[in-house]
C-alpha cells in the first residue's frame, strides 16, 4: 500500500462514515505528530508548524491551500508570526474521515 499522502481522497458526503476507533488508531500511526482533539464535540487533527518568520509561514499556508483546493477538502488555518496551525476534519460528517488523515500526511509533505 502506498504511503498515506499518496492515497486518494474519496468523495465525501453527509452519509460518509467517520473513522472507527480502530481505524483512527491505525491511521494516526502515519501522522503521529498530529494531535487528535475534540472541538465542540467534533474530532479534529491538529498540528503547529514552526518557521523563521511570517513570510515563510504564509508561503506554507498557501501551499496547504493549494492542496485543499485540489481535493475540495479544506483545513482551518491559524497563521501567526513564525507559526502555522493546521486543523483537519470533515465538516459534513462532523468528525474525522480517512480523507483528513490523507490531507494531514500531505500537509507534512508540504513542510520544508
Ligand atoms: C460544497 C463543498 O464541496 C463542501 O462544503 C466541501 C468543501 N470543503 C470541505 N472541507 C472539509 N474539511 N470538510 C468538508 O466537509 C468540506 N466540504
Amino acid at each position: 500500500m502506498s504511503g498515506l499522502a499518496e492515497q486518494q481522497c474519496e468523495a465525501c458526503n453527509a452519509s460518509a462514515p467517520k473513522v472507527t476507533d480502530e481505524e483512527m488508531a491505525s491511521l494516526h500511526k502515519s501522522v503521529q505528530d498530529w494531535e487528535i482533539l475534540s472541538v465542540e464535540g467534533e474530532d479534529q487533527l491538529r498540528k503547529t508548524f514552526k518557521f523563521r518568520n511570517f513570510a515563510q509561514a504564509l508561503a506554507f499556508t498557501n501551499r496547504v491551500g493549494e492542496l485543499a483546493e485540489a481535493e475540495n477538502h479544506h483545513p482551518a488555518i491559524l497563521l501567526e508570526y513564525g507559526k502555522a496551525t493546521i486543523s483537519w476534519w470533515t465538516h459534513t460528517i462532523g468528525g474525522l474521515h480517512k480523507n483528513d488523515f490523507i490531507m494531514a500526511a500531505r500537509t507534512d509533505s508540504a513542510y520544508h
